[in-house]
Protein backbone atom coordinates (compact mmCIF):
# COMPACT_ATOMS: atom_id res chain seq x y z
CA UNK A 1 0.00 0.00 0.00
CA UNK A 2 1.32 3.63 -1.04
CA UNK A 3 1.66 6.46 1.11
CA UNK A 4 -1.21 8.59 1.17
CA UNK A 5 -0.82 11.80 -0.65
CA UNK A 6 -2.26 14.94 1.05
CA UNK A 7 -4.76 17.00 -1.63
CA UNK A 8 -6.37 20.08 -0.58
CA UNK A 9 -8.99 21.55 -2.07
CA UNK A 10 -10.73 24.77 -1.57
CA UNK A 11 -14.47 26.17 -2.19
CA UNK A 12 -15.21 22.59 -1.43
CA UNK A 13 -18.39 22.82 -0.84
CA UNK A 14 -19.17 24.64 -4.36
CA UNK A 15 -20.39 23.29 -7.51
CA UNK A 16 -16.99 22.59 -8.86
CA UNK A 17 -16.08 20.89 -5.56
CA UNK A 18 -19.34 18.75 -5.86
CA UNK A 19 -17.56 17.85 -9.14
CA UNK A 20 -14.33 17.04 -8.40
CA UNK A 21 -14.04 15.07 -4.64
CA UNK A 22 -15.94 11.87 -5.62
CA UNK A 23 -13.68 11.49 -8.22
CA UNK A 24 -10.46 12.52 -6.42
CA UNK A 25 -11.34 10.01 -3.89
CA UNK A 26 -11.86 7.78 -5.94
CA UNK A 27 -8.55 7.33 -7.60
CA UNK A 28 -9.04 8.60 -10.68
CA UNK A 29 -6.88 11.80 -10.56
CA UNK A 30 -4.13 10.11 -8.98
CA UNK A 31 -4.22 6.27 -9.94
CA UNK A 32 -6.28 3.25 -8.54
CA UNK A 33 -3.35 2.51 -6.18
CA UNK A 34 -3.22 6.01 -4.44
CA UNK A 35 -4.59 6.37 -0.96
CA UNK A 36 -5.63 10.06 -0.49
CA UNK A 37 -6.27 12.39 2.47
CA UNK A 38 -8.86 15.31 1.53
CA UNK A 39 -8.10 18.30 3.01
CA UNK A 40 -11.25 20.52 2.45
CA UNK A 41 -11.43 24.86 2.89
CA UNK A 42 -14.03 26.95 2.78
CA UNK A 43 -15.15 30.19 4.29
CA UNK A 44 -15.64 30.89 8.03
CA UNK A 45 -19.82 31.51 7.23
CA UNK A 46 -22.08 29.03 9.10
CA UNK A 47 -23.76 28.12 5.66
CA UNK A 48 -20.56 27.51 3.95
CA UNK A 49 -19.42 25.39 6.76
CA UNK A 50 -22.56 23.24 7.56
CA UNK A 51 -22.55 22.68 3.43
CA UNK A 52 -19.01 21.18 3.42
CA UNK A 53 -20.24 19.11 6.52
CA UNK A 54 -22.88 17.33 4.26
CA UNK A 55 -20.09 16.95 1.85
CA UNK A 56 -18.10 14.99 3.61
CA UNK A 57 -20.44 12.99 4.77
CA UNK A 58 -21.43 11.65 1.46
CA UNK A 59 -17.57 11.30 1.10
CA UNK A 60 -17.84 8.88 3.81
CA UNK A 61 -20.91 7.16 2.43
CA UNK A 62 -18.87 5.93 -0.20
CA UNK A 63 -16.56 4.08 1.87
CA UNK A 64 -14.02 4.46 -0.33
CA UNK A 65 -11.09 2.57 -0.58
CA UNK A 66 -8.38 5.27 -1.16
CA UNK A 67 -10.10 7.54 0.69
CA UNK A 68 -7.43 7.67 3.88
CA UNK A 69 -8.76 10.41 5.86
CA UNK A 70 -10.26 14.02 5.56
CA UNK A 71 -10.40 17.75 7.46
CA UNK A 72 -13.26 20.48 7.33
CA UNK A 73 -11.64 23.70 8.09
CA UNK A 74 -11.88 27.45 7.57
CA UNK A 75 -8.45 28.01 8.24
CA UNK A 76 -6.04 27.97 4.79
CA UNK A 77 -3.27 26.81 7.32
CA UNK A 78 -5.26 23.63 8.42
CA UNK A 79 -6.05 22.91 5.01
CA UNK A 80 -2.45 23.38 3.01
CA UNK A 81 -0.54 21.88 6.30
CA UNK A 82 1.33 19.14 4.33
CA UNK A 83 -0.39 19.08 1.04
CA UNK A 84 1.15 17.46 -1.81
CA UNK A 85 -1.60 18.93 -4.07
CA UNK A 86 -3.43 21.87 -3.82
CA UNK A 87 -6.68 22.53 -5.94
CA UNK A 88 -7.36 26.33 -5.50
CA UNK A 89 -11.10 26.47 -6.63
CA UNK A 90 -12.67 28.52 -4.03
CA UNK A 91 -13.88 31.86 -5.41
CA UNK A 92 -16.74 33.58 -6.85
CA UNK A 93 -17.80 32.56 -10.23
CA UNK A 94 -19.07 35.64 -12.56
CA UNK A 95 -22.20 35.67 -13.71
CA UNK A 96 -24.00 36.32 -17.27
CA UNK A 97 -22.76 39.90 -19.01
CA UNK A 98 -19.44 39.18 -16.63
CA UNK A 99 -15.60 38.94 -18.10
CA UNK A 100 -13.86 36.86 -15.90
CA UNK A 101 -10.91 39.34 -15.09
CA UNK A 102 -14.37 41.91 -13.76
CA UNK A 103 -13.74 39.35 -10.53
CA UNK A 104 -10.17 40.18 -10.35
CA UNK A 105 -10.57 42.59 -7.45
CA UNK A 106 -12.76 40.64 -5.34
CA UNK A 107 -10.84 37.37 -6.05
CA UNK A 108 -7.88 38.36 -6.02
CA UNK A 109 -7.29 38.77 -1.92
CA UNK A 110 -8.12 35.18 -1.57
CA UNK A 111 -4.93 34.07 -3.62
CA UNK A 112 -2.56 36.60 -1.57
CA UNK A 113 -4.25 34.97 1.72
CA UNK A 114 -3.63 31.27 0.47
CA UNK A 115 -0.30 31.59 -1.20
CA UNK A 116 1.13 32.91 1.95
CA UNK A 117 -0.18 29.62 3.93
CA UNK A 118 1.31 27.77 1.04
CA UNK A 119 4.28 29.13 1.42
CA UNK A 120 4.29 28.57 5.82
CA UNK A 121 2.99 25.11 5.34
CA UNK A 122 2.58 23.09 2.46
CA UNK A 123 4.69 20.47 0.91
CA UNK A 124 7.75 22.19 -0.41
CA UNK A 125 7.26 19.90 -3.51
CA UNK A 126 3.50 20.83 -3.73
CA UNK A 127 1.62 21.33 -7.08
CA UNK A 128 -0.96 24.00 -6.95
CA UNK A 129 -3.25 24.64 -9.69
CA UNK A 130 -5.40 27.64 -9.69
CA UNK A 131 -9.13 26.80 -11.33
CA UNK A 132 -10.94 30.10 -9.32
CA UNK A 133 -10.99 33.07 -12.02
CA UNK A 134 -9.46 35.01 -13.64
CA UNK A 135 -7.27 31.67 -13.27
CA UNK A 136 -3.67 32.75 -14.42
CA UNK A 137 -3.66 36.26 -12.50
CA UNK A 138 -4.97 34.11 -9.41
CA UNK A 139 -2.36 32.30 -9.94
CA UNK A 140 0.50 34.72 -10.07
CA UNK A 141 -0.75 36.64 -7.26
CA UNK A 142 -0.61 32.97 -5.11
CA UNK A 143 3.22 32.57 -6.57
CA UNK A 144 4.29 35.71 -5.71
CA UNK A 145 2.42 35.60 -2.20
CA UNK A 146 4.83 32.13 -1.62
CA UNK A 147 8.22 33.04 -2.18
CA UNK A 148 9.29 30.28 -0.50
CA UNK A 149 8.14 27.64 -2.69
CA UNK A 150 9.77 27.04 -6.14
CA UNK A 151 7.70 29.04 -8.57
CA UNK A 152 7.40 26.44 -11.36
CA UNK A 153 4.74 24.72 -8.67
CA UNK A 154 2.10 27.77 -9.40
CA UNK A 155 0.03 26.15 -12.41
CA UNK A 156 -3.49 27.71 -13.92
CA UNK A 157 -5.61 25.73 -15.85
CA UNK A 158 -5.96 26.16 -19.52
CA UNK A 159 -7.08 22.31 -19.60
CA UNK A 160 -10.86 22.97 -20.05
CA UNK A 161 -9.99 25.39 -23.24
CA UNK A 162 -7.67 22.64 -24.63
CA UNK A 163 -10.86 19.85 -24.30
CA UNK A 164 -12.93 22.31 -25.35
CA UNK A 165 -10.73 23.06 -28.69
CA UNK A 166 -9.69 19.21 -28.89
CA UNK A 167 -14.10 18.07 -29.26
CA UNK A 168 -14.76 21.42 -31.67
CA UNK A 169 -11.44 19.64 -34.20
CA UNK A 170 -12.91 16.53 -33.35
CA UNK A 171 -16.32 17.25 -34.43
CA UNK A 172 -15.42 19.05 -37.97
CA UNK A 173 -12.51 17.10 -38.68
CA UNK A 174 -14.61 14.02 -37.92
CA UNK A 175 -11.85 12.39 -36.26
CA UNK A 176 -11.87 11.13 -32.87
CA UNK A 177 -10.67 13.05 -29.75
CA UNK A 178 -7.83 10.66 -28.82
CA UNK A 179 -6.65 10.60 -32.21
CA UNK A 180 -5.38 14.27 -32.40
CA UNK A 181 -2.08 15.01 -30.78
CA UNK A 182 0.14 18.35 -30.75
CA UNK A 183 -3.10 20.98 -30.03
CA UNK A 184 -2.38 23.89 -27.40
CA UNK A 185 -3.96 27.04 -25.93
CA UNK A 186 -1.22 29.74 -25.47
CA UNK A 187 -2.15 32.28 -23.04
CA UNK A 188 -4.64 33.23 -20.63
CA UNK A 189 -7.86 32.02 -19.65
CA UNK A 190 -9.94 34.24 -21.27
CA UNK A 191 -11.81 34.95 -24.54
CA UNK A 192 -8.24 36.42 -25.88
CA UNK A 193 -6.82 32.79 -25.70
CA UNK A 194 -5.48 31.46 -29.02
CA UNK A 195 -6.42 27.81 -29.60
CA UNK A 196 -3.60 26.80 -32.15
CA UNK A 197 -3.97 23.49 -33.80
CA UNK A 198 -1.34 24.22 -37.03
CA UNK A 199 0.77 21.59 -34.98
CA UNK A 200 -1.44 19.00 -34.55
CA UNK A 201 -1.80 15.75 -36.38
CA UNK A 202 -4.03 12.79 -36.60
CA UNK A 203 -2.34 9.48 -36.76
CA UNK A 204 0.88 11.69 -38.04
CA UNK A 205 -1.13 13.76 -40.58
CA UNK A 206 -1.46 17.67 -40.35
CA UNK A 207 -4.89 18.23 -38.72
CA UNK A 208 -4.92 21.44 -40.34
CA UNK A 209 -4.12 20.11 -43.63
CA UNK A 210 -6.99 18.01 -42.86
CA UNK A 211 -9.35 20.58 -42.03
CA UNK A 212 -8.33 23.34 -44.72
CA UNK A 213 -11.16 25.95 -43.65
CA UNK A 214 -8.84 29.18 -42.29
CA UNK A 215 -12.23 30.61 -42.68
CA UNK A 216 -13.80 28.08 -40.30
CA UNK A 217 -10.37 28.77 -37.87
CA UNK A 218 -10.83 32.32 -37.43
CA UNK A 219 -14.37 32.99 -37.62
CA UNK A 220 -15.96 30.19 -35.96
CA UNK A 221 -13.51 27.52 -33.66
CA UNK A 222 -11.45 30.27 -32.20
CA UNK A 223 -14.53 32.40 -31.20
CA UNK A 224 -16.18 29.06 -29.95
CA UNK A 225 -13.44 27.78 -28.05
CA UNK A 226 -12.98 31.18 -26.43
CA UNK A 227 -16.46 32.06 -25.98
CA UNK A 228 -17.22 28.65 -24.35
CA UNK A 229 -17.51 29.31 -20.50
CA UNK A 230 -19.90 32.23 -21.54
CA UNK A 231 -21.98 30.20 -23.62
CA UNK A 232 -22.27 27.44 -20.61
CA UNK A 233 -23.36 30.44 -18.53
CA UNK A 234 -26.08 31.51 -20.76
CA UNK A 235 -27.49 28.12 -21.07
CA UNK A 236 -27.22 26.75 -17.95
CA UNK A 237 -27.52 29.89 -15.69
CA UNK A 238 -24.24 28.90 -13.90
CA UNK A 239 -20.78 28.69 -14.93
CA UNK A 240 -19.39 25.11 -15.64
CA UNK A 241 -18.74 22.84 -13.14
CA UNK A 242 -18.46 19.00 -14.18
CA UNK A 243 -16.39 19.97 -16.93
CA UNK A 244 -14.26 22.29 -15.06
CA UNK A 245 -13.46 19.37 -12.60
CA UNK A 246 -12.90 17.26 -15.02
CA UNK A 247 -10.19 19.32 -16.52
CA UNK A 248 -8.81 20.02 -12.79
CA UNK A 249 -8.59 15.84 -12.81
CA UNK A 250 -6.64 15.61 -16.35
CA UNK A 251 -4.19 18.24 -15.22
CA UNK A 252 -3.22 17.04 -12.13
CA UNK A 253 -3.18 13.64 -13.09
CA UNK A 254 -1.05 14.02 -16.10
CA UNK A 255 1.78 16.69 -14.23
CA UNK A 256 1.83 13.90 -11.52
CA UNK A 257 1.78 10.61 -13.73
CA UNK A 258 3.25 12.19 -16.80
CA UNK A 259 1.60 12.26 -20.63
CA UNK A 260 4.07 9.64 -22.08
CA UNK A 261 5.41 12.26 -24.70
CA UNK A 262 1.64 13.53 -25.28
CA UNK A 263 1.08 17.74 -25.29
CA UNK A 264 -0.61 19.18 -22.99
CA UNK A 265 -1.65 22.97 -22.36
CA UNK A 266 -0.88 24.22 -18.91
CA UNK A 267 -0.36 27.61 -17.53
CA UNK A 268 2.91 28.22 -16.12
CA UNK A 269 5.26 30.71 -15.50
CA UNK A 270 7.19 31.96 -18.47
CA UNK A 271 10.70 31.27 -18.70
CA UNK A 272 10.85 33.88 -21.10
CA UNK A 273 10.90 31.91 -24.11
CA UNK A 274 8.30 32.28 -26.98
CA UNK A 275 8.33 36.40 -25.99
CA UNK A 276 6.68 36.00 -22.88
CA UNK A 277 8.00 37.80 -20.27
CA UNK A 278 9.32 36.04 -17.52
CA UNK A 279 7.35 35.11 -15.03
CA UNK A 280 3.71 35.42 -16.82
CA UNK A 281 1.40 32.50 -16.08
CA UNK A 282 0.84 31.86 -19.87
CA UNK A 283 -0.85 28.56 -21.26
CA UNK A 284 1.72 26.82 -23.51
CA UNK A 285 2.25 23.46 -24.51
CA UNK A 286 3.72 20.86 -22.26
CA UNK A 287 4.43 16.91 -21.95
CA UNK A 288 5.23 15.65 -18.49
CA UNK A 289 7.36 13.20 -17.31
CA UNK A 290 8.24 11.84 -13.32
CA UNK A 291 5.60 14.77 -11.91
CA UNK A 292 7.78 17.70 -14.28
CA UNK A 293 6.29 19.44 -16.86
CA UNK A 294 8.39 20.44 -19.32
CA UNK A 295 7.23 23.10 -21.81
CA UNK A 296 7.56 22.08 -25.90
CA UNK A 297 10.06 24.37 -27.12
CA UNK A 298 10.93 25.74 -30.25
CA UNK A 299 7.33 25.85 -31.99
CA UNK A 300 7.71 28.00 -35.06
CA UNK A 301 5.13 31.26 -34.54
CA UNK A 302 4.03 33.00 -37.58
CA UNK A 303 2.63 36.49 -38.19
CA UNK A 304 -0.51 35.76 -37.35
CA UNK A 305 0.11 34.21 -33.86
CA UNK A 306 2.33 36.48 -32.76
CA UNK A 307 -0.46 38.58 -33.36
CA UNK A 308 -2.78 36.29 -31.18
CA UNK A 309 -0.56 35.43 -28.31
CA UNK A 310 0.43 39.58 -28.18
CA UNK A 311 -3.02 40.08 -27.40
CA UNK A 312 -4.02 37.56 -25.00
CA UNK A 313 -0.48 38.61 -23.07
CA UNK A 314 -1.38 42.58 -23.33
CA UNK A 315 -4.21 41.26 -20.83
CA UNK A 316 -2.45 39.29 -18.53
CA UNK A 317 0.10 42.52 -18.34
CA UNK A 318 -2.76 44.40 -18.00
CA UNK A 319 -4.93 42.31 -15.33
CA UNK A 320 -1.09 42.26 -13.42
CA UNK A 321 -1.06 45.58 -13.16
CA UNK A 322 -4.68 45.47 -11.68
CA UNK A 323 -3.03 43.28 -8.76
CA UNK A 324 0.47 44.53 -8.54
CA UNK A 325 -1.01 46.91 -5.28
CA UNK A 326 -1.65 43.34 -3.58
CA UNK A 327 1.92 42.15 -3.56
CA UNK A 328 4.05 44.85 -2.18
N1 LIG B 1 -10.20 27.92 -14.91
C1 LIG B 1 -11.31 27.38 -15.37
O1 LIG B 1 -11.31 26.76 -16.43
C2 LIG B 1 -12.61 27.48 -14.60
C3 LIG B 1 -13.71 26.74 -15.00
C4 LIG B 1 -14.90 26.85 -14.29
C5 LIG B 1 -14.99 27.69 -13.17
N2 LIG B 1 -13.89 28.39 -12.80
C6 LIG B 1 -13.91 29.26 -11.61
O2 LIG B 1 -13.86 28.43 -10.44
C7 LIG B 1 -14.38 29.17 -9.33
C8 LIG B 1 -15.35 28.32 -8.54
O3 LIG B 1 -16.49 28.03 -9.32
P1 LIG B 1 -17.76 27.28 -8.71
O4 LIG B 1 -18.73 27.16 -9.82
O5 LIG B 1 -17.35 26.08 -7.96
O6 LIG B 1 -18.29 28.41 -7.71
P2 LIG B 1 -19.24 28.22 -6.43
O7 LIG B 1 -19.70 29.58 -6.05
O8 LIG B 1 -20.25 27.16 -6.67
O9 LIG B 1 -18.23 27.66 -5.34
C9 LIG B 1 -17.17 28.41 -4.88
C10 LIG B 1 -16.96 28.05 -3.44
O10 LIG B 1 -15.76 28.68 -3.01
C11 LIG B 1 -15.97 29.11 -1.68
N3 LIG B 1 -14.98 30.14 -1.37
C12 LIG B 1 -15.01 31.45 -1.69
N4 LIG B 1 -13.93 32.07 -1.18
C13 LIG B 1 -13.21 31.13 -0.55
C14 LIG B 1 -12.00 31.17 0.18
N5 LIG B 1 -11.33 32.31 0.39
N6 LIG B 1 -11.53 30.01 0.70
C15 LIG B 1 -12.21 28.86 0.53
N7 LIG B 1 -13.37 28.76 -0.14
C16 LIG B 1 -13.86 29.89 -0.69
C17 LIG B 1 -17.41 29.59 -1.64
O11 LIG B 1 -17.92 29.60 -0.32
C18 LIG B 1 -18.09 28.54 -2.52
O12 LIG B 1 -18.58 27.45 -1.77
C19 LIG B 1 -14.99 30.45 -9.94
O13 LIG B 1 -14.07 31.52 -9.79
C20 LIG B 1 -15.16 30.08 -11.39
O14 LIG B 1 -15.20 31.22 -12.24
C21 LIG B 1 -12.71 28.29 -13.49
O1 LIG C 1 -16.48 31.08 -18.01
C1 LIG C 1 -16.48 31.09 -16.77
O2 LIG C 1 -16.66 32.11 -16.10
C2 LIG C 1 -16.24 29.78 -16.04
C3 LIG C 1 -15.06 29.08 -16.58
O3 LIG C 1 -13.92 29.89 -16.59
C4 LIG C 1 -15.28 28.46 -17.94
O4 LIG C 1 -14.45 28.65 -18.82
O5 LIG C 1 -16.30 27.75 -18.11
Amino acid sequence: MKAPVRVAVTGAAGQIGYSLLFRIASGEMLGKDQPVILQLLEVPVEKAQQALKGVMMELEDCAFPLLAGMVGTDDPNVAFKDADVALLVGARPRGPGMERKDLLQENAKIFTVQGKALNDVASRDVKVLVVGNPANTNAYIAMKSAPDLPAKNFTAMLRLDHNRALSQLAAKSGKAVAEIENMVVWGNHSPTMYADYRFATVGGESLKTLINDEEWNRTNFLPTVGKRGAAIIEARGLSSAASAANAAIDHIRDWVLGTNGKWVTMGIPSDGSYGIPEGVIYGVPVTCENGEYKRVEGLEIDEFSRDRMNHTLAELEEERAGVAHLLG
